[in-house]
């Protein structure tokens, strides 16, 4: 129980589970708010024990560079001997998300290189996004004036943009094994994650609830390990090495090259990018039509911009964006003031060092507080009020701001970030090109959120309505 002399301050905590009760049930489902208690009474560097864990949270712009800009030779690493589920998940080996040193970097780089080659950014990544989107819309049309959640069709959609990525193909929405995988990641985001309890008393996993559910997701897991074996020996009959279709193709090519990329480093990869980028990217269109549906007079505005540069003859393009200012400050907004990746995934520090004046200790956890810059008053006026208008200057222009930072920064920043911005701008615009977004029950619209892995609306229903009809 007794501490490192200077770390940063922090509340009173229990032996062995530290501040865990606080954490995990007094705050259950609303951690991030527990956090912007801390920060109240602590400051912004402050620290919690997560079992016997030290781990510290830093919640200005200032700590977050200090730590995972200036000195991120010290904070890049990820504290995979740490937690015990991501030990279990990494046996045959870890991808982009729980890998370190250099072998992190090889992964990364050759996922990142894979990305562009493959055109993120390009006309080619544009055309399996909007193809996509059009599937989106399908099941708009299926409910029109019906109570429709969007939840389950934006994160088929976004998994399925992943898929075609990855695979070069998408599955039909109505496939059972699909249903699955989208419910297990559903099921996986809207659990604690790194904050599990089995990470603070591992011997938890003996108690025949916890077993069983864990034996669940190892079966859903090794069900999705199969099904990216097979589409790996049906890749391998067809690859043409100078003419890569799909991530699996440039996978295959650069394992060919390299001893790092084994295959259970190719799968851990693979699984990272559809854990890592389907829920995020959904949750925030989840975020961004619920804002616009308690601000009409913001949908308008979108829509009346849709309007105006692209009219209702086409579909709605990457390039269109430039002109499409106030779609974009409203996106922006909608980033900033949802944080749906509220802290980022925990770091470690490498030695010791200093932070702010505090003593940071080698091997403890760090997380920057996302959610916390966002909402600091410091560099946002009236931070939780929803308004557009604030990322554009009196020119029009959008302003763009450091202070912005829903895809983390420094060298573990978020990968997928070109992709998801792609995505949020083509699903949310040709949405709103065609359907008008309005509420059914005021009771529902609640904009706390509840935190997993990612902060998601509480359940909602809309109304979508054609504008066409
Ligand atoms: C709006 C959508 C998204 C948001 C807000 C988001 C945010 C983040 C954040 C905050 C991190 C943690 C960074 C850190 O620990 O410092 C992260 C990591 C990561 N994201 Fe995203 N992300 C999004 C979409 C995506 C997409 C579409 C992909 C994949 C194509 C993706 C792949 C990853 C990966 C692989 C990592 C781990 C990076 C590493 O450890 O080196 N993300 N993301």
């Amino acid at each position: 129980k007794r501490e490192l002399p200077g770390i940063p301050p922090g509340p009173n905590f229990k032996p062995f589970l530290g501040n865990f009760l606080d954490s995990n049930w007094t705050y259950h489902k609303r951690r991030h708010i527990y956090f912007e208690e801390l920060r109240k009474q602590y400051g912004p560097v402050y620290r919690i024990y997560f079992g016997r864990q030290l781990l510290i949270v830093l919640s200005d712009m200032e700590s977050i560079n200090e730590a995972l800009v200036k000195q991120k030779e010290l904070f890049s690493d990820r504290p995979t001997d740490k937690l015990w589920d991501t030990n279990e998940a990494a046996k045959e080996g870890t991808g982009i998300v729980w890998s370190n040193g250099q072998n992190w970097q090889n992964v990364r780089r050759m996922a990142l290189q894979a990305l562009r080659d493959l055109g993120v950014g390009k006309a080619t990544i544009e055309e399996r996004i909007l193809d996509e989107t059009e599937y989106i819309l399908k099941e708009f049309a299926k409910s029109e004036n019906q109570p429709l959640r969007l939840n389950e069709i934006m994160m088929k959609g976004t998994s399925n943009i992943i898929s075609s990525v990855v695979f070069g193909s998408r599955f039909e929405n109505d496939d059972p094994e699909f249903t699955k995988i989208v419910s297990f990641m559903k099921i996986a985001f809207d659990g604690d994650g790194p904050y599990t309890p089995l990470n603070v008393i591992s011997q938890l996993r003996f108690l025949p609830f916890v077993a069983s559910k864990l034996n669940e997701i190892v079966t859903v897991i090794g069900e999705i390990k199969a099904y990216i074996t097979n589409t790996i020996t049906e890749h391998k009959e067809t690859l043409s090495k100078e003419n890569p279709r799909d991530f699996i193709d440039v996978g295959l090519t650069s394992m060919d090259e390299s001893k790092t990329l084994t295959k259970g480093v190719f799968m851990a990869t693979i699984l990272d990018l559809f854990l890592a980028g389907s829920d995020t990217t959904a949750n925030t269109l989840d975020w961004a039509f619920l804002y616009l549906i308690l601000h009409p007079e913001i949908q308008r505005k979108c829509q009346q911009e849709i309007d105006e540069i692209v009219g209702s003859g086409r579909t709605v393009k990457w390039a269109d964006r430039h002109k499409m200012v106030y779609t974009e400050a409203t996106l922006l907004e909608v980033q900033r003031i949802s944080t749906i990746a509220n802290t980022t995934l925990p770091h470690t520090t490498t030695k010791d060092s200093k932070i702010q004046g505090y003593h940071i200790p080698k091997g403890c956890l760090v997380v920057a507080d996302i959610r916390a810059v966002h909402l600091d008053e410091k560099l946002w006026e009236n931070p939780k009020q929803f308004n557009p208008e604030r990322f554009l200057d009196e020119d029009g222009k959008i302003v763009k701001s450091n202070n912005l930072i829903p895809f983390s920064v420094g060298p573990r920043a978020c990968p997928g970030a070109s992709l998801a911005r792609m995505e949020l701008f083509l699903i949310f615009t040709n949405i709103l090109q065609r359907y008008t977004l309005s509420r059914i029950d005021e009771s529902e619209m609640e904009l706390e959120g509840v935190l997993g892995i990612t902060l998601s609306p509480k359940p909602y229903h809309l109304l979508a309505k054609s504008r066409s009809s």
